[in-house]
C-alpha cells in the first residue's frame, strides 16, 4: 500500500470514530454561527509575495521537521513576516498536527487559513468550518468527478474557498465551478519524489479563471521567481520554513528577497 491510501484508510477510520464522538448534527450548526473568516483568494490576489506558509510538525517523507513547534507562535511571525495565507495540517497521525493548530492559529493571526487535510467525506468540511478556516484542501489523486462537485459545493455553501490539488494532467478533468484555487504538487504523493518542473509544465494548462498556487519543494527564491514568472500567483511552502527552529524568520528573509528580486525585475 502506498503512503496516499495508508492515509486514505486511516482517514475512512478517524471520521467515523469522531462522528460518534461528535455527530454531524452537531457541527453543523456552525452553518449558522458568524464566524467568518477572511478570504483566501483575495488574500493571494492582493498580497505582494502571494507565500502560503505551512505549519507541519512532520511528513511521511521527512519524518521530524519540527516537533515542537507552537502555531500560535508560528501564526503572528508569518503574517509580519509577509506571508499572505498560512496553511495548517491538521492531520495527527502523519503529520503531527490536530485541530487545535487551526484554531489557536486563528486566534493567534488575521491570515486566511487553508485547514490542510486529506478530505474524502463531508464530515471533514464541517469541521474545517467550526475550527475557523477560510479554505480547504481536495486532492485529485483520491477523489473522483462526482466527490470533487459534492465536497466543493459543500464547501462554498458553507463560506470555505477551494484549493483543488493536481499532480497530472489528466486529473484537470476533475475540475468544477466551485472550485477558486488549483494547485500543482511538486511532490508525488506515492512516491514523494520533488520536481518543481511539475508545476512548470502544467502551469500552461490551468485554466485562466482559477488562482494557480505551486505546492512543495520550494527552497530558493530563484524558484519562486521562476514560478511566478510562469504564471503562478500563490506558493505553498512548508518544510523550508518549518525546518527551522524560528520558521517566521526564515519567512521573513525569504519575503524580503523575492520582494526585492521582484522590484528590480
Ligand atoms: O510532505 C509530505 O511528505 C507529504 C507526503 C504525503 C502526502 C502529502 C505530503 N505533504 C503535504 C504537502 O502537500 C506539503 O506539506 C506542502 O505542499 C508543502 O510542501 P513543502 O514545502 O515541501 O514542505
Amino acid at each position: 500500500m502506498n503512503i496516499l491510501d495508508k492515509i486514505v484508510a486511516h482517514k475512512r477510520k478517524e471520521v467515523e470514530e469522531r462522528a460518534e464522538r461528535v455527530p454531524l448534527k452537531q457541527l453543523e450548526y456552525y452553518r449558522h454561527y458568524d464566524i467568518s473568516r477572511p478570504s483566501f483568494s483575495k488574500a493571494i490576489r492582493e498580497s505582494d509575495t502571494g507565500i502560503i506558509a505551512e505549519f507541519k510538525r512532520r511528513s511521511p517523507s521527512k519524518g521530524d521537521i519540527n516537533p515542537g513547534a507552537v502555531a500560535a507562535k508560528v501564526a503572528p511571525g508569518y503574517e509580519n513576516a509577509g506571508a499572505a495565507c498560512m496553511s495548517v495540517l491538521t492531520d495527527s497521525e502523519f503529520f503531527g498536527g490536530n485541530n487545535d493548530d487551526l484554531t489557536s492559529a486563528r486566534d493567534a493571526c488575521s491570515l486566511p487559513i487553508i485547514r490542510k487535510e486529506f478530505i474524502i467525506d463531508p464530515y471533514q468540511i464541517y469541521e474545517a468550518r467550526a475550527i475557523g478556516a477560510s479554505a480547504i484542501l481536495l486532492i485529485g489523486a483520491i477523489l473522483d468527478r462526482r466527490q470533487t462537485l459534492d465536497l466543493a459545493t459543500l464547501a462554498n455553501s458553507l463560506g470555505l474557498e477551494v484549493l483543488f490539488e493536481i499532480h497530472e494532467e489528466k486529473e484537470l478533468d476533475l475540475l468544477n465551478s466551485f472550485i477558486q484555487l488549483v494547485g500543482i504538487n511538486n511532490r508525488n504523493l506515492k512516491t514523494f519524489e520533488v520536481d518543481i518542473d511539475q508545476s512548470m509544465r502544467l502551469a500552461a494548462r490551468l485554466p485562466k479563471e482559477m488562482l494557480a498556487v505551486a505546492e512543495s519543494g520550494i527552497s530558493s527564491p530563484d524558484e519562486y521567481i521562476a514560478l511566478r514568472e510562469a504564471g503562478f500567483k500563490g506558493f505553498l511552502m512548508g518544510e523550508y520554513f518549518m525546518k527551522h527552529s524560528d520558521p517566521a524568520a526564515v519567512c521573513r528573509d525569504f519575503c524580503e528577497t523575492v520582494r526585492s528580486k521582484i522590484t528590480i525585475a
